[in-house]
């Protein structure tokens, strides 16, 4: 495998080398694999090597192999002339990137299940095929918003601090006490794949009801007794609000002040699907003036949250940084289905996962 870069890279590499240290020393993997009449494919981010190399074996690959993504400008002006894109849920594909790409683009294949960052009506105007990575990231995700849900409700965030600082005196009968499980309802807000698998996992705990809200009834539902109900029926009545439902114009902001005024005082609400179904001022006020008991975010708008964001000071809310599917196997499971969803379009096959 030989590993090269063209002048016209070195001169950009070298613009951030001078800006930063430790790109200077990881500088030389911004590159590109060259073999002659194969499909040209850009790799926006440093992926599972598993994923790299299904695509290093039929394809050109332009590749930004950094943890964190190109500057917007340098990402524009190396998809130029693709025929296939290999993103991630943070890079943006809109008109302004399709354009830029040009006619060539036949594939948008993003390592991710969630596809609100692609303009999706368009990459359909210009019959660009669109991959996706649903179902394999379903556990790791439910068995993160499990862990999110223990910490927020169980008050960890609180505890480790106490132990860490000194607070930890004594056993005291009244101290860091939380709701739990046990005979609690249950609200899940979009019972997908990942609501579904999130609802199995709560059964052991004891809850007494799972209630579910969304755009139909589901009838797998049947199969875990969960209860549909209307959007305010669920926020009225459950302990526990599990948001799950994926970003789009209907849940923008699905989660604001109306709807913190709806769920009871103790409610402790999750997010595990995409920062922008919520008003994060609207949850700070609610946390703040204790309408509503507690919160834990995987997610939040704009990632990362800002150091100085108001959320980050209450007791009451635990913020971790979008890492659902961050388990070893299903990075690797991710990258590998994106790679064989590019693959496949760019030989007009069936992808394994495309989205219509
Ligand atoms: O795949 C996605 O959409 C994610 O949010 C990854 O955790």
């Amino acid at each position: 495998m030989q590993v090269f870069r063209p002048l016209l890279f070195i001169s950009r590499v070298q613009r951030f080398c001078l800006r930063s240290q430790s790109v200077l020393f990881t500088a030389n993997k911004f590159n590109k694999m060259s073999t002659q009449n194969r499909p040209r494919v850009f790799i926006s981010r440093r992926i599972p090597e598993k994923g790299y190399a299904l695509i290093a074996s039929e394809c050109e690959i332009i590749s930004w192999n950094f943890d964190d993504p190109p500057p917007r400008n340098e990402y524009l002006s190396t998809v130029k002339g693709i025929n296939g894109l290999f993103c991630l849920l943070t890079d943006k594909i809109d008109v302004e990137l399709l354009n830029e790409a040009g006619p060539s683009l036949q594939v948008v294949s993003t390592m991710s299940v969630g596809y609100d960052h692609i303009d999706v009506m368009e990459c359909n105007k210009r019959n660009i095929l669109l991959g996706y990575t649903p179902g394999i990231l379903t556990n790791a995700t439910a068995e993160l918003t499990m862990a999110l849900l223990l910490a927020t409700s169980r008050r960890l965030k609180e505890g480790i601090r106490a132990v860490q600082t000194g607070e930890w005196g004594t056993w005291k009968p009244m101290w860091l006490c939380g709701p739990g499980l046990d005979g609690a309802t249950v609200g899940i807000v979009g019972l997908g794949r990942i609501g579904f698998a999130i609802a199995k996992c709560l059964k052991p705990f004891g809850v007494a009801k799972i209630v579910y809200s969304g755009r139909s009834e589901k009838e797998e539902a049947k199969e875990i007794n969960a209860e549909y109900k209307s959007f305010d029926e669920l926020l009225k009545i459950s302990d526990f609000v599990i948001a799950c439902c994926a970003l789009t114009s209907e849940t923008k902001e699905l989660f604001n002040r109306d709807a913190f005024k709806k769920m009871k005082p103790s409610a402790v609400f999750i997010n595990s699907s995409r920062g922008g179904i919520v008003n994060q001022d609207d949850l700070y006020k609610a946390l703040e003036s204790g309408e509503i008991g507690a919160a834990g975010l995987d997610v939040t708008s704009p990632e990362p949250l800002p150091v100085d964001s108001p959320l980050l000071k209450l007791d009451n809310c635990i913020v971790i940084p979008h890492i659902g599917s961050a388990t070893h196997s299903t990075r690797e499971a991710m990258a590998v289905l994106a790679a064989r969803n590019l693959l496949a379009g760019l030989k007009g096959l069936p992808m394994p996962c495309q989205l219509k």
